[in-house]
């Protein structure tokens, strides 16, 4: 088992990476309340509910479960309150501990529920995606959907624990293992060249599954992720540079409706899309841009945006961003590889070259 520490003062937290579905005695350590609501979805209930309820239940708490619809297009304020109502019809009190048991999807909601319930309860991280062991279980990210935006509804809400079982992959679908792999990619783009180069050198290691080279991945992109949100827990700045390709890739999320395109499919088209704009800036040079395409195509991930999108509907969605201040359009852009900087320094006449680009590319193929 390998443990990082997130250093956020009261609100730090341990990340367990390793056999922790079968480790009762981590479980029951970690969830030491009295009162439990596990949250999961039809998909991942049928596979992981039981070994996680169980130890609870056999140590004498109160535990319910919440089976949420699967997918995006759920990740809604109308699915959260399926949350409240089941902690409210059974009187759960603040000293509750809600369990995030899945992907990404879940793992926002639970926490948003953690964050609003009675005003705040705890809640622990169990994910059981590649994305969601390597991005959204760590950080305190939370939240919903808008119509007109991703996770336009939301709060920071750190986890008390995060439990990471890798060998939970083996049965998620390809593609879903492709678009996490997305986030991982950005993590070596804006970090740490030498991590992208463990990625490119293991890649068919990777794809096909094996644990202890998962857990070499999961450990690496969650101490990038680790490192950036210790310096600025609530994207005052820094924390920014998490979110490349995301300006690009939220647009194709929400113009497409939530769940055509996923996360990490969006996310994948719009880093290269960043990687381009980076290079027509002269911030990068083309050689990088194909390297990062390359890895992309290798790990079965779109590097172009969808047909339907053009330059109008990206700039549309695009100034929603969360990043946006005063009108003004900040997008995260590479410096080289393992640097990257949030800036509002930037042509727009090149940003509209990049859209162009990708609208006429993606039409032509
Ligand atoms: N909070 C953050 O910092 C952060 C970071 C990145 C992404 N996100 C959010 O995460 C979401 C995407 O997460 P995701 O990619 O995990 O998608 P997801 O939660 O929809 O899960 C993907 C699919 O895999 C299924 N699944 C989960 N675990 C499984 C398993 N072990 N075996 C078989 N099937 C399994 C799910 O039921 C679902 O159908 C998006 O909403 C995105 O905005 C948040
Ligand atoms: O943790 C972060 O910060 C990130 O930006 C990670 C992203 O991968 C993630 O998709 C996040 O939810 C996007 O945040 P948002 O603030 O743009 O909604
Ligand atoms: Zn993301």
């Amino acid at each position: 088992m390998k443990t990082l520490h997130v250093d956020l003062a009261e609100r730090s937290y341990p990340i367990y990476i390793g056999e922790c579905l079968s480790h009762e005695s981590l479980i029951l350590e970690t969830l030491s309340h009295q009162e439990i609501v596990i949250v999961t979805n039809e998909t991942v209930a049928p596979l992981y509910l039981d070994v996680i309820k169980r130890p609870l239940v056999n140590a004498g708490k109160k535990v319910a479960q919440v089976i949420l619809p699967d997918g995006e297009k759920y990740k809604t304020l109308d699915t959260v309150n399926k949350i409240f109502d089941v902690l409210l019809a059974e009187n759960f009190s603040r000293h509750v501990a809600l369990v995030a048991l899945g992907g990404g999807v879940i793992g926002d909601m639970t926490g948003f529920a953690a964050a609003a319930y009675q005003r705040g309860v705890d809640f622990v991280q169990i994910p059981t995606t590649l994305l969601s062991q390597v991005d959204s279980s760590v950080g305190g990210k939370t939240g919903v959907n808008h119509p007109l935006g991703k996770n336009m509804i939301g709060a920071f809400k750190q986890p008390l624990a995060v439990l990471i079982d890798p060998s939970t992959l083996k049965t998620l679908p390809e593609k879903e293992f492709s678009a996490g792999f997305a986030e991982v990619i950005k993590h070596g783009v804006i970090q740490s060249a030498e991590y992208f180069e463990f990625l490119e050198q293991n890649l068919s290691t990777i794809f096909n599954l094996d644990l202890t080279v998962l857990a070499e991945v999961i450990a690496g992109s969650c101490e990038i992720k680790r490192k950036v949100i210790e310096q600025d827990e609530t994207e005052q700045n820094i924390r920014a540079i998490l979110n490349l390709g995301h300006t690009f890739g939220h647009a194709i999320e929400t113009t497409m409706g939530y769940g055509n395109w996923l996360h990490g499919q969006a996310v994948a088209a719009g880093v290269i899309m960043a990687a381009d704009l980076s290079a027509r800036l002269g911030r990068i040079d083309s050689a990088l841009v194909q390297r990062i395409v390359a890895l992309t195509q290798a790990s079965g991930l779109p590097v172009n945006c969808p047909s339907e999108m053009t330059p109008d509907s990206f700039l549309a969605a695009m100034y929603r961003d969360k990043k946006v201040q005063s009108g003004t359009l900040r997008l995260v852009l590479i410096n080289s590889l393992g640097s990257a900087e949030v800036t509002d320094q930037f042509d727009s006449a090149l940003l509209g070259e990049t859209l162009e680009h990708f609208c006429q590319q993606a039409k032509a193929s």
